[in-house]
């Protein structure tokens, strides 16, 4: 792993086997190599296809990778593990305290309100409810999330008001590092100007940001420096 690096990406390769599809082979990436270093947003470019969001959800754990390997740093001891290996407990460990992710979509959890949501990350870090409850409150209100929808569950929410919801919920917590998938996609050019500071802001602290943003103003504004995943095409090595 780099000297001084959050996140060491190693040779990765990645293909979906299609199982109804009489074991068809897809390959979207191959030899997906960097590094992400602490105060520093690298953005995934590169056309519909490429393997962005397959690389994000390598590194959060949520896909399995055929080779290499996906090196984490602990944030207290800062011993190195590979996630890449597949430990659903190592996984489940650096999404407590390594790594947050910021999905596209929020989870619709039935009959749980908006601010209970947001709060939770930190409740369940042991920070106490009510002074939760407020972080959660402040945190929406700043998102332009109206005080009357705080209350209620997101289900009926609009899909910018839901995706306001799970920025709040990811960037509640201060996880070294963080994966953001189009935070921005379905938001007006307010919040977008709220979650572009918001960015900021954890960079200044020294958040390690991983992230698509097809929104150009946006990806302009927070990005210090680009990776083109075409270069780890496996099509166009095949
Ligand atoms: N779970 C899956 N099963 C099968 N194929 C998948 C799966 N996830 C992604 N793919 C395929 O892998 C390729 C890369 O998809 P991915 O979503 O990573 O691309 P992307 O660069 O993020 O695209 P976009 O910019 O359109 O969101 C696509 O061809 C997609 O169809």
């Amino acid at each position: 792993m780099s000297e001084g690096a959050l996140l060491s990406v190693r040779d990765v390769a990645k293909s979906f086997v299609m199982h109804l599809r009489d074991g068809v082979v897809l390959p979207v990436v191959a030899n997906v190599r960097f590094d992400l270093f602490p105060g520093e947003c690298v953005v995934l470019g590169g056309p519909s296809g490429v393997g962005k969001s397959s690389i994000l959800r390598m590194v959060y754990g949520n896909y399995a990778i055929d080779e290499g390997s996906v090196l984490v740093r602990a944030p207290e001891s800062g011993e190195v593990r590979d996630l890449g290996a597949g430990d659903p407990r190592l996984v489940l460990a650096i999404r407590h305290n390594g790594i947050g992710y910021v999905s596209q979509f929020l989870r619709a959890v039935p009959r749980v309100s908006a601010v209970e949501i947001v709060a939770e990350p930190l409740v369940s870090r042991g920070i106490d409810r009510t002074e939760a409850t407020a972080r959660a409150r402040d945190m929406l209100s700043r998102l332009n999330l109206p005080e009357t929808l705080h209350g209620l569950p997101p289900a009926t929410f609009s899909g910018g008001e839901k995706q306001r919801v799970n920025i709040a919920r990811g960037f509640i917590t201060d996880h070294p590092v963080l994966l953001l998938d189009e935070p921005t996609a379905s938001l007006d050019a307010e919040n977008r100007d709220v979650v572009t500071a918001m960015i900021g802001e954890k960079l200044a602290r020294g958040t390690a940001i991983l992230g698509i943003f097809h929104d150009q103003p946006v990806r302009e504004a927070v990005a210090t420096r680009t990776i083109d995943v075409s270069a780890f095409s496996a099509r166009k090595a095949a």
